[in-house]
């Protein structure tokens, strides 16, 4: 009987070493061990910690090729919390900044659908609308007429929309009355808006930057705890050039940038298919590859994302198998990738110790 348990036990923790040993290989994994298993008998449970539903049926079935057709495998989120130039805030495991370096590229259609991105594949996330110059992610959720309750009279509930807590400049004040502020009242607002939200336990925190590198987002870079940044562009030479300044902004704080979301970058006609390239060609492929940035998504110029964004709706969740859903779904899980092989693991800090909770998706 004892050795019936033992040999037991060693099977079980054999599968856990295969399948970690499996997991790293298919994801290219520098760091295996984030990966954690548990096995029962047939049953398999994974824990990830990077969002992965884009590749999950790929991953179970080359699972079940290498370790069997009978095993059972269930996923499971644990995203760890990354380190950061200042400590973590309550409740958040992992801020992401979604900065460009010129304004109307399309920072905030990004932000918001990455953050529906994330959220649709189960991880639980928040959208600070930082941009004082134009706070349009109320718009974008639907909720440009709720404001905030704050029952204690000191903290602030954040807007629940699509299944995301938000808060924004945008709910407290008039957008033309932040756009005219100095970098000290900017400053203030940020701060009120992170600190003062009492934010659910979220797995990541996505941040729309106001555009641009100058005094006013170096400040706020410096304030937030970002974990990492995503930086935006069109193709076009002059919003190149603006997003080298934002990347070399973000390495000067040392704060990894985990890749370049190129937007608008060609229109493909519903008729004949054909693609057109409006704003140019291979511009953000050519900063990829001088800052060593990985591409994470060449996003169509397409009506649908004006749509979707003017209405308040997300694509996403109502069209999860359109093409645009797709691109930023697979953006959400190479954005979450890169960090786990670009970060360091935090242990969990002591104020999150008890709420922290693995997201069951299966
Ligand atoms: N790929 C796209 N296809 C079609 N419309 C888009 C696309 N990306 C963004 N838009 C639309 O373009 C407009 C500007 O986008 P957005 O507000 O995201 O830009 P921004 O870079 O955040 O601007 P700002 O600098 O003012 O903050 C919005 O109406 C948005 O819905």
């Amino acid at each position: 009987m004892k050795f019936f348990s033992r040999s037991k036990a060693t099977s079980s923790s054999q599968i856990s070493v295969s399948v970690i040993s499996h997991l790293g290989k298919i994801f290219h994994s520098t760091k295996p061990e984030l990966f954690q298993v548990k096995v029962n008998d047939k049953q398999v449970d994974i824990y990830f910690p990077f969002v992965i539903d884009a590749v999950w049926d790929e991953v179970k079935s080359t699972l079940a090729q290498k370790l069997g057709p009978d095993m059972v495998f269930s996923k499971y989120y644990n995203v760890p919390i990354f380190s950061a130039q200042k400590p973590p805030l309550p409740n958040i495991k992992n801020i992401i900044a979604v900065s460009s370096g010129k304004g109307g590229v399309g920072k905030s259609a990004s932000a918001v659908n990455l953050a529906l991105a994330l959220k649709r594949q189960g991880a639980r996330v928040g959208i600070l609308d930082a941009d004082i110059y134009g706070p349009s992610v109320p718009i974008m959720l639907g909720t440009q007429n709720e404001n905030p309750n704050s029952p204690d009279n000191k903290t602030m509930l954040p807007i629940m929309a699509h299944g995301l807590a938000s808060n924004s400049i945008g709910y407290l004040v008039k957008s033309d009355h932040a756009s005219i502020w100095r970098g000290p009242m900017a400053s203030k607002a940020l701060n009120q808006l992170l600190t003062q939200t009492k934010w659910p336990m979220l797995d990541y925190l996505i941040v729309d930057m106001p555009p641009g590198t100058g005094d006013i987002q170096l400040t706020m870079c410096q304030q937030l705890p970002l974990t990492a940044a995503v930086v935006v562009t069109t193709p076009q030479d002059l919003a190149l050039s603006d997003a080298a300044k934002g990347i070399a902004m973000f390495e000067k704080l040392n704060i990894p940038v985990l890749g370049l979301i190129e937007n608008m970058s060609y229109f493909e006609c519903g008729h004949c298919h054909k693609r057109t390239t409006i704003f140019g060609e291979k511009g953000a492929q050519k900063l990829s590859d001088k800052y060593a940035l990985p591409m994470l998504a060449k996003v169509p110029l397409n009506p649908i994302i004006r749509e979707y964004a003017d209405a308040g709706r997300s694509l996403i969740d109502e069209q999860s198998d359109h093409d645009i859903s797709i691109i930023y779904q697979q953006a959400a899980m190479d954005i979450t990738r890169y960090l786990c092989e670009e970060a360091e693991v935090l242990p969990v800090a002591a104020n999150m110790a008890s709420s922290i909770e693995i997201t069951k998706l299966d």
